[in-house]
């Protein structure tokens, strides 16, 4: 049974740490500027891959080359650890569970507080995959199948659907009855 939690993080109002800047540092940086570019984000490392400095220029990144210390962990919501260096990973997701901040260790679930997602995108509908840490790999694979066959004007849809809830008349279970009423007849149509 997978029970991981699933939620939507409001990253743009969080200030989030990465720990390390080589190519784990920005395969989590870019997975995180996808979905939420205008996050502020602080990454440490003494020695920081030149697409992350590219990607610093044009976004709300911080950029600190030095070694992790505790004082890093100041202010900060959530971190993300991809350092090469076993023992600093350890030593960081040790001070986040010590102060409460939610942490994920990068190929290493058992020190994880929350896994990164395979995340499929057309518009505004959002779907965030996992595999319980089963097979990275297959989450891509769900997310390229999924990503081909939801419509590309699924945007049309959810705009029409909220005009629509939008202009209905009536208390919140006259809309709720009337709302399901309406996406029942679309997916009878399809
Ligand atoms: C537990 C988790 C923790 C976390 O990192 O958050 C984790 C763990 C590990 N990943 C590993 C490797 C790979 N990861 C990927 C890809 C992704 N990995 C992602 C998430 C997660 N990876 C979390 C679970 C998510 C879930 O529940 O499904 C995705 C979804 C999101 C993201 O990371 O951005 C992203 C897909 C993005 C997309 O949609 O394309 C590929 C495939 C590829 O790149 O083609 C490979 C190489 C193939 C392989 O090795 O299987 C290894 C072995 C490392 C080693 O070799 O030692 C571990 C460690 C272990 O499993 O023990
Ligand atoms: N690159 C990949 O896709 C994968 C990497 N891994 C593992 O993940 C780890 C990291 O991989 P890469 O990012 O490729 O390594 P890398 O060598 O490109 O980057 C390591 C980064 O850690 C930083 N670092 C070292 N000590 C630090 C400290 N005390 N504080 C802060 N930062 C520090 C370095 O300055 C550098 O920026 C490695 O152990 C690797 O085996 C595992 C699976 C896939």
């Amino acid at each position: 049974m997978n029970t991981l939690f699933p939620i939507f993080l409001k990253a743009e109002q969080m200030t989030i740490l990465i720990v390390g800047g080589g190519n784990v540092g920005l395969e989590k940086l870019e997975a995180l500027l996808k979905n939420s570019p205008l996050s502020h984000i602080v990454l440490v490392a003494p020695e920081i891959k030149s697409e992350i400095v590219e990607l610093s220029k044009s976004h709300k990144i911080e950029l600190f080359y030095e070694p992790y210390r505790v004082e890093h962990l100041h202010d900060k919501n959530i971190v993300i650890v991809g350092t090469d260096r076993p023992e600093v990973n350890k030593q960081v997701q040790i001070d986040c569970k010590s102060m409460g901040i939610l942490v994920n260790v990068a190929d290493t679930p058992d020190l994880c507080d929350f896994y990164l997602g395979s995340v499929v995108t057309k518009g505004d509908l959002k779907i965030g995959i996992s595999t319980n840490g089963k097979s990275p790999t297959f989450a891509k694979r769900i997310r390229e199948m999924l990503q081909d066959i939801i419509p590309e004007n699924i945007q049309e849809t959810l705009d029409n659907l909220q005009k629509i809830r939008n202009s209905l008349k009536g208390d919140f279970e006259y809309k709720v009855k009337k709302m399901n009423e309406i996406t029942t007849i679309s997916k009878e149509e399809k």
